[in-house]
């Protein structure tokens, strides 16, 4: 299993520079100011590059929400209780989340993954995936969250749904999730990843007071501490495995494989981005293929992104997960392959250039 992990890290291959080149100089020749359309034509050029060449194009899409739950919930890091999980699950299948409301206004296919959540299987139904792999994971304040064979597992899962996507035509992908408890997990791998105190990064996750995150500090310390020796490995796979997720570590290898299937991946708000950073610690040249939707309202997120050098779209507020940042971001990104592809060039619009005269 490990080496099909390798292989995927391998076949990520570098954005052709020249390719670039050639984007930015179209860019430059449009009926516009040079770079007068900022992140956008940053946006275009990434897709040009990503596309090889072709005329870029964001559509079609889809959003992967992945569920799971997380033992560390019995060490009160949350205001829900785990149920909430499968309740909000539910609450998609009948249409009823964030996700589905924004998908539905984005015309953005959505899919439901079960990768983890306590409990039998969820009702049928068209966009739901059935993919459980455990029944949660265990409590990271107590010991490792995952055996490396099911971190394997589940980063193998998000190598299937990048693939499965692939195979639909999808052309941009979008991170989502739902897991109570999560974002206990990801500041862990935070911490882990970028060598920062917990207290520099929890926040209120659903909504915890100030006493509440205070003690998920120090459950996330205690889950430091116990996994001393994952995290002192600097090994990404182990340390993802020791205080990762299940529906975290599908995300982390959907990241990959939609890289290495050169797919661009927008990626969600403090959750997802934990999934992406495992991605970058084990493949740098991720980067390349994704874009971070927004700066969630999670105070730790604005920190990390600086650690990964990376710069998110929006700043919404939003502090909800479930893909519902990247759902916004997307036709942010229509806009900027319309710019690239439809406006006229200097010389066809008839405009004339000040050098020119
Ligand atoms: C009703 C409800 C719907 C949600 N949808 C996403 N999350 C978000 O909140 C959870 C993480 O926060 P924490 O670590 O504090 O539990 C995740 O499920 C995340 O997707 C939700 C949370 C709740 C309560
Ligand atoms: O930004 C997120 O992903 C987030 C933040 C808090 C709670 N749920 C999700």
């Amino acid at each position: 299993m490990k080496d099909s992990l390798q292989k995927v890290i391998q076949s990520i291959a570098p954005l052709n520079q020249e390719l670039a080149k050639k984007a930015r100089h179209r860019l430059d020749y449009l009926a516009k100011p040079r770079g007068s359309l900022g992140r956008f034509e940053d946006i275009a050029t990434q897709i040009f590059c990503i596309q090889e060449g072709q005329k870029p194009c964001v559509d079609p899409t889809r959003i992967y929400t992945v569920a799971a739950d997380h033992g560390v919930i019995e060490s009160g890091v949350s205001v829900s209780p785990q149920v909430i999980t499968r309740q909000m699950v539910g609450a998609f299948l009948q249409n009823g989340g964030g996700i589905n409301a924004l998908t539905n206004s984005y015309n953005i296919d959505l899919k439901v993954v079960d990768a983890g959540c306590v409990g039998g299987p969820f009702e049928d139904c068209p966009f739901m995936l059935q993919r459980k792999l455990a029944q949660g994971t265990a409590n990271l304040a107590k010991g490792p969250a995952m055996s490396e064979e099911l971190c394997l597992k589940a980063l193998q899962l998000g190598f299937a749904l990048a693939e499965e996507a692939h195979a639909d035509g999808i052309k941009t992908l979008g991170t989502g999730e739902m897991g109570v408890g999560n974002t206990t997990p990801s500041t862990a791998l935070f911490s882990a990843f970028f060598q920062l105190d917990p207290a520099y990064l929890a926040g209120p996750g659903g909504g915890l007071d100030s006493e509440g995150i205070q003690h998920k500090v120090s459950v996330i310390r205690e889950a430091l501490r116990v996994n001393a020796s994952a995290i002192e490995s600097g090994d990404p796979l182990r340390i993802l495995a020791a205080l990762g997720g299940i529906e975290l570590a599908t995300l982390t290898g959907l990241i990959l494989r939609a890289a290495s299937l050169r797919m661009l991946v927008v990626v969600d708000g403090y959750i997802s981005s934990a999934a992406y950073a495992a991605a970058w610690k084990l493949q740098p040249l991720v980067h390349d293929y994704c874009v971070l939707s927004h700066v969630s309202a999670e105070p730790g997120h604005a920190r990390v992104v600086d650690a990964m050098d990376a710069a998110p779209l929006l700043n919404l507020g939003f502090r909800l997960g479930e893909g519902t940042g990247a759902a916004v971001a997307i036709p942010l990104l229509r806009g900027a392959v319309d710019a690239f592809n439809n406006m006229l060039s200097f010389e066809n619009a008839g405009v004339i250039v000040a050098e020119d005269l």
